[in-house]
């Protein structure tokens, strides 16, 4: 990257977080610019009021009531400017949070696909956005009022030491060019080592949420991984560690040079003003003015330098907010020109030459898929583990759009098709479901957020499900907590919240799938895993009830599960190998049968002691 995009990029950066601290707050920053204007101008009339006080105590009969009071209320200003800016900054800080919070989130929710998401490099970029970037723009505003005020600080009293000695204002502007330039490197160095260490914090973040995590506890402990998390925790917090010490030794080196030639600065020039009021040639108020210029033309370049410094660092890393917030969407919309509603399904979903890969640099995960999954009937899609089973879910529920060929909903490609009205006609249980840690009713409700609030709808979900009578049982029944984890300050209360074995997880996810069973597609991806036996037969025979003549596409390794469909599907290493009914496959005599006979001998063999 050259200078001149690096530039470019930030000056884009600071009219964005401007903007953002604008349209969060336009009166609070109005607030924040005016204190910064009094707080600048108060040093100096400390000064020149101070000077002026000495000078008439030395002359009898001058009138001093006035700049007597007048210095009064400068320090009645000092001594509330450090109350009342930080208030101030503090609450800019919170109004802009909350903005760039819901456009970063709205950015991310707005992310049709899952490319960016399951993107590792997206993902250390977002977590920056997530950590750094949402209070950039409030960094960018405090630092650059804090350089305003020391701006206008230091111009007030370079004036004051243009009169009393102009020759003091070049070794002091040599020394605070000297210092803006090495706090200029020092930031960017900053920047780019927090981006660097994106990858290791999460890292970090990852051993410490297993170390802590109750879902990992029974596996850290059984297997004794404690340790080796820890250590290899600890081990990305030395190596970030390493860095940052790198980074604050650079730091004091640059900041105590700032600081030694500041002080020589201002100790020849105590000497030059002594000598000059010996001479007569400087008065007690100059005298007095003068060291308070020196200083204060001290204090206005550090303030400066480091608002500089912060102000660009921030802007640097809010370069990630920009970057994931102006990432777009991840699938591209249908163009107005070939953009179709969805109708809904009639004669079926159709897979037409589909190759999928996740990355360029990937191995294909599809290679060549073609099948349809007909409209009224219940499809099967088996095969062994990471034949792309789960991906070709993705690419039916437009997560992805594949590589090549296409998918067709009733003969339109999905990708002409509204992707959230499509969305809306599919209903899906993942092999990895979600167990939100909320109540069993939204558990169930989330799947269909227009009817979230009508519990006869959720009950009547969960009783396809078979759960409704677990559920029921609940201390606080439907609106029991499905976790422990929020349990609030009434320990003893049972209704706090509960915890669910796996298998009744696994029914609550299939409820919520079928709070869609207005839907045309129904996925369901390992359904029933996790249930006993008898849990399995109940919910298949109901699974098979609430199917008929609906579109369903059912993904298992229980073969006996799937046996009933109305076609099998077998992928083997992305591409489809047979296809048929049961006993079609079963007298094909293939992979299908294999697996099948396989499965049956498990059963029907084995010798118990
Ligand atoms: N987000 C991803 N990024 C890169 N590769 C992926 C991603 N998700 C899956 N894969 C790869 O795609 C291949 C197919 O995975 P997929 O989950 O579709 O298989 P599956 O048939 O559902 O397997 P299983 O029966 O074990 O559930 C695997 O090799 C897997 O490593």
């Amino acid at each position: 990257m050259t200078d001149q995009d690096r530039n470019s990029g930030t000056a884009r950066s600071l009219a964005a977080a401007v903007g953002l601290a604008w349209s969060s707050g336009a009166g609070r920053l109005v607030v924040r610019v005016v204190l910064a204007v009094v707080a600048s101008a108060v040093p100096v009339a400390v000064a020149w009021l101070m000077k002026v006080v000495l000078d008439r105590l030395t002359v009898p009969d001058r009138p001093l009531m006035v700049p007597v009071l007048l210095l009064a209320a400068a320090g009645v200003a000092a001594v509330l400017l450090p109350l009342a800016i930080p208030y101030a900054d503090a609450e800019l800080r919170r109004a802009i949070d909350l903005t760039a919070r819901r456009r970063l989130y709205a950015a991310v929710a707005r992310m049709p696909g899952l490319r960016h998401l399951e993107n590792p490099r997206f993902q250390d970029r977002l977590s920056l956005a997530t950590e750094t970037g949402t209070t950039g723009p409030s960094e960018v505003v405090a630092g650059g009022l804090g350089g305003v005020q020391g701006l206008l600080m230091l111009a007030g009293f370079v004036a004051t030491l243009a009169v009393l000695n102009p020759w003091m204002l070049v070794p002091v502007a040599m020394a605070g060019l000297v210092a803006m330039n090495g706090q200029l490197r020092l930031s960017r160095y900053r920047a780019r080592l927090h981006g660097g260490l994106g990858h290791a914090t999460r890292r970090e973040f990852f051993y410490a949420q297993l170390l802590n995590s109750p879902s990992a506890a029974k596996e850290v402990r059984l297997y004794g991984l404690g340790g080796l998390f820890g250590a290899r925790m600890l081990a990305e917090l030395r190596w970030s560690n390493a860095r940052r010490r790198q980074m604050d030794r650079r730091e004091l080196v640059v900041q105590g040079l700032h600081g030694a030639v500041g002080a020589l600065v201002a100790g020849a020039g105590l000497v030059w003003a002594v000598h000059a009021a010996r001479a007569g040639r400087l008065t007690v108020g100059d005298v007095s003015m003068f060291v308070a210029a020196v200083a204060g033309v001290q204090d206005g370049l550090t303030i400066v330098i480091s608002s500089v410094g912060r102000t660009h660092e921030a802007l640097l890393l809010f370069g990630h907010y920009r970057y994931v917030v102006d990432a777009g969407p991840d699938l591209p919309e249908p163009p107005p020109a070939t953009r179709r509603p969805v109708r809904p399904l009639r004669k079926g979903v159709e897979l037409r030459d589909v190759w999928f890969r996740y990355g360029d640099d990937l191995p294909w995960v599809l290679r060549g898929v073609t099948m349809t999954i007909p409209a009224g009937r219940a499809t099967a899609l088996v095969g062994p583990n990471g034949s792309g089973k789960s991906t070709l879910v993705k690419l039916l529920c437009r997560f992805y759009d594949p590589t090549r060929g296409a998918v067709l909903w009733d003969g339109v490609d999905l990708r002409d098709l509204p992707v959230d009205e499509l969305r809306l006609r599919i209903g899906t249980v993942f092999q990895d479901y979600m167990a939100y840690e909320l109540s069993a009713a939204d558990n169930i409700g989330l799947g269909n957020l227009t009817e979230l609030d009508e519990r006869d709808r959720v009950v009547a979900a969960a009783r396809r499900a078979g759960i409704h009578d677990t559920l029921a049982a609940l201390p606080r029944g439907y609106d029991t907590m499905l976790s422990r984890a929020f349990e609030s300050p009434e320990h003893d209360d049972p209704g706090t919240g509960v915890m669910l074995s796996g298998g009744q997880w696994q029914r609550v996810a299939l409820a919520r799938a079928l709070m869609r069973d207005r839907t045309d597609l129904l996925i369901l991806d390992e359904p029933s895993s996790g249930l006993d036996a008898e849990a399995e037969a109940e919910v298949h025979q109901r699974l098979r009830e609430h199917r008929a003549g609906r579109t369903g596409l059912l993904i298992s390794h229980r073969l006996s599960a799937v046996r009933d469909a109305d076609a099998i599907v077998v992928l083997s290493e992305g591409a489809v190998v047979e296809q048929g009914d049961h006993d079609g496959l079963l007298s094909a005599g293939g992979l299908y049968a294999r697996l099948f006979g396989l499965q049956a001998a498990g059963y029907r063999d084995r010798a118990w002691p």
